[in-house]
């Protein structure tokens, strides 16, 4: 089986082209598993696959690296807008790419030799209720700033979901946070059905975030996509930034540019970087 690794600001997934390859729809959690796995396998946060759709002009499967599967990943989103221009499975700059999320757009920046740098996704409008997250409590409500009990002590956190859920808390001081703890405990709390990705934010200026993540399923990764985009949104809920505005959020992997449109759309605007190719023998 070939594949490619490739990755966004250090978020790396294994991907493997479906046009081309045929895989077992029973295997794939534990083959996300052995690929991810960076003594026996490859090494990376996940697998990502990339075919065909009946909706879009490709789709695209996610897989955590312990074996969950998620309904998106932004991250993901640019590096296989990027494999499905440079592979020619696209021949336009715009197109639609499937996710178990949703459908969103992409635009690729290809440069003179027709690689693709950067690109924007139109990730859609996030999704604001309980019920949507999910999260336990009144469906219709919104989730900002409330106060939430963990482990006997009091944190405050917005919840967002942008496809899939995330849960991110406010903090003024990034360099000390209790991710390792905090982390775990709220990915998998029970007022989380389909658990969540847990996510603290330093507001640097109005235009600019510092951002961390524990990432459901994964831990913790360099960055995420649909988490910068959950955090400037989450900001703008809040009142420390402006709808509208591009947001630029510092990931520990380097930056993305998030803007929350007027019209209810997110767009993010980052890299995307083929690592290697090659071929599984297992
Ligand atoms: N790294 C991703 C998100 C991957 C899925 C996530 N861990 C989940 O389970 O929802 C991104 O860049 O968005």
């Amino acid at each position: 089986m070939k594949f490619t690794k490739m990755h966004g600001l250090g978020n790396s997934y294994i991907y493997i082209d479906l046009f081309k390859e045929t895989l077992d729809e029973d295997t794939l959690p534990e083959l996300a598993v052995k690929l991810a796995d960076k003594n026996k396998g490859i090494g990376s946060d996940g697998m990502i696959l990339i075919g065909p759709s009946d909706s879009a002009d490709v789709s695209m499967r996610v897989f955590n690296n312990d074996g969950s599967e998620a309904m998106n990943c932004g991250n993901g989103l640019r590096c296989v807008a990027k494999f499905a221009y440079e592979h020619n499975y696209v021949d336009q700059k715009v197109f639609k790419i499937e996710t178990k999320g949703g459908l969103v757009e992409a635009t690729v920046h290809p440069d003179a030799n027709n690689q693709v740098p950067t690109v924007t996704i139109n990730m859609g409008a996030p999704r604001l209720s309980r019920a949507e997250i999910p999260m336990s409590g009144s469906a219709v409500d919104q989730v900002v700033n409330e106060t939430f009990v963990l482990q006997d002590k009091e944190i405050k956190l917005t919840a967002v979901s942008m496809g899939n859920p995330h849960a991110v808390i406010f903090t003024e001081d990034i360099e000390n946070i209790p991710l390792y703890e905090v982390g775990p405990a709220l990915e998998k709390h029970e007022r989380f059905p389909e658990w969540v990705n847990v996510e603290y934010v330093e507001v640097v200026t109005n235009d600019e975030l510092h951002f961390r993540v524990w990432e459901r399923g994964t831990g913790i990764t360099q960055a995420c996509g649909t988490g910068a985009c959950a955090a400037a949104v989450a900001s703008i809920l809040n009142g420390h930034s402006q709808r509208g505005k591009e947001i630029t959020v510092h990931l520990l992997g380097g930056d993305l540019m998030i803007t929350w449109l007027e019209n209810g759309d997110v767009l993010m605007n980052g890299a995307a970087e083929t690592i290697f190719e090659g071929e599984w023998l297992l």
